[in-house]
């Protein structure tokens, strides 16, 4: 068997079978994705001999495998502009894209070809019918925790295990993923409340960086991962309005560039800004989102429902690392009917009112949390679905001393989606 195969698993994602690891007369187990898709061996065997007597002509193709194969392309076209490819044991395993492709048209010999790039191991996964494949396969992931990465054009990471960050880019240059195996070994460090604030003071004192600086990049890496994670054409409201809650120390200064930078990529922020600390620092950045026109609420709407109906998101940017002791108010009204409304939540750093290393199982509970620098051990407990790392301004030898094992951001990205 020398072709390789392209099976459909769900409305937008492929999978590409290298033929050496597929043996189609010993298929008799399951394809699956991730507990999501299964087949049955026989079923699989069916679909996968009928996609493979039929591959000579695009239209063919769409009509007999429909749901499989969609129109044509070969597939390295969309190797660089599309999707984003994984390549296991130096082959390259499946291309997941939103667009319609298909691996035998135009190939030459109908041979696959592989891509060389055995690093990428760790971060990909084959699922296979063959029941040898299958045992190694559940093996290699038992050894190192592996799952499945499917990514599609211009979207995040679709939330997988252990899948190299590098692997969110869409380009052959996302299949290098040079620090990936120091940290499969060693996973980034969740910093203790003291380990954050050093970290902070030293950035300062020793490397002379001042707080403006790394406040902007923070506040940008906040709304770069909501802007991914929210996209502008997701948002349900006709308006794309976000309320941003700031807080009276740096976290609430991180949300004030975050609204800016909305603002900047499309979105409509208002903000509530309830102590405002008498410092230049905040002063200017107040004064920066009101020339941006960006509107600061006399007051956080008590009701959740009024929050619910005029938002599409809340970023919650009241409390940060030095967070302690009892909320006090007005924040604890705040936190309260955060709690009640149901519109997502976007954390920055920390969910404002968990404590920062044990987190709060009564408290928020947002869909997205920013973690920045590095996350903090509360982000254990953090259950929504993005977790994103931002803030990439840690200078290596400063990431060395407190080993911190930041994995490797794609390309020149300031975000990466945390497993
Ligand atoms: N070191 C870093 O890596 C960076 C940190 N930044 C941000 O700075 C944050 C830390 O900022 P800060 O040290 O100013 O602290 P926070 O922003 O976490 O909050 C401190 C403020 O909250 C108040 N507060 C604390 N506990 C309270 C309670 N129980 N009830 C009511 N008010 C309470 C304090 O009086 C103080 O005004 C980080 O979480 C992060 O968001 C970024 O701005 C820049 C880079
Ligand atoms: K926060």
């Amino acid at each position: 068997m020398n072709e390789a195969l392209n099976v459909n698993i769900s409305e937008k994602h492929h999978f590409l079978i290298p033929s050496q690891l597929l043996n189609l007369n010993k298929t008799k187990d399951l394809l699956t994705y991730q507990g999501r898709i299964m087949a049955s061996g026989k079923e699989l065997v069916t679909k996968i001999n009928s996609s493979m007597m039929k591959t000579s002509r695009a239209q063919d193709v769409r009509k007999d495998t429909e749901k499989m194969m969609k129109t044509y392309a070969n597939w390295e076209e969309f190797l660089l502009p599309a999707p984003t490819s994984l390549a296991i044991l130096g082959q390259l395993v499946f291309i997941s894209a939103k667009k319609d492709f298909s691996v035998n048209h135009g190939m030459k010999d109908k041979q696959f070809k592989f891509i060389d790039h055995p690093d990428a191991l760790p971060s990909s996964v084959l699922h296979s019918g063959v029941p040898e494949n299958n045992l190694w396969m559940l093996g290699l992931r038992a050894l190192l925790g592996i799952g499945v990465l499917v990514t599609s054009r211009g979207g995040g990471i679709l939330a997988q295990k252990g899948a190299c960050p590098l692997l969110s880019g869409n380009s052959l240059r996302s299949l290098e993923c040079p620090r990936r195996q120091s940290t499969m070994a060693q996973p980034v460090k969740f910093l203790s409340q003291e380990e954050a604030q050093r970290i902070d003071e030293e950035l300062f004192t020793e490397y002379q960086y001042s707080v403006d600086q790394l406040m902007e990049l923070a506040g940008l890496s906040c709304a770069t991962a909501i802007a991914q994670a929210y996209p502008l054409e997701s948002l349900l409201k006709s308006r794309p309005a976000v309320l941003v809650v700031c807080g009276p120390g740096n976290n609430g200064g991180d949300g004030l560039v975050c609204a800016r930078h909305l603002k900047l990529f499309g979105y409509e922020p208002r903000i509530v800004y309830p102590k405002r600390p008498n410092k230049p620092l905040f002063q200017n950045l107040t004064v920066q989102c009101e020339k941006m026109d960006i509107p600061f609420l006399p007051e956080m709407p008590s009701e959740e429902e009024v929050i619910d109906e005029a938002y599409n998101l809340v970023v919650d940017a009241i409390f940060g690392f030095s967070f302690h002791g009892a909320v006090r108010e007005p924040f604890g009204s705040i936190i309260s009917t955060l709690k009640k409304a149901t519109v997502p939540i976007a954390s920055i750093d920390i969910p404002s009112g968990w404590d920062v290393e044990k987190g709060n199982a009564d408290g928020l509970q947002p869909d997205m949390l920013i973690s920045l620098t590095a996350p903090k051990k509360s982000a254990m407990h953090f259950r929504g679905r993005y977790h994103y790392l931002g803030g990439r301004f840690v200078p290596p030898a400063l990431e060395k001393k407190y080993q911190l094992n930041l994995p490797q951001y794609p390309g020149t990205d300031c975000v990466l989606r945390l497993p």
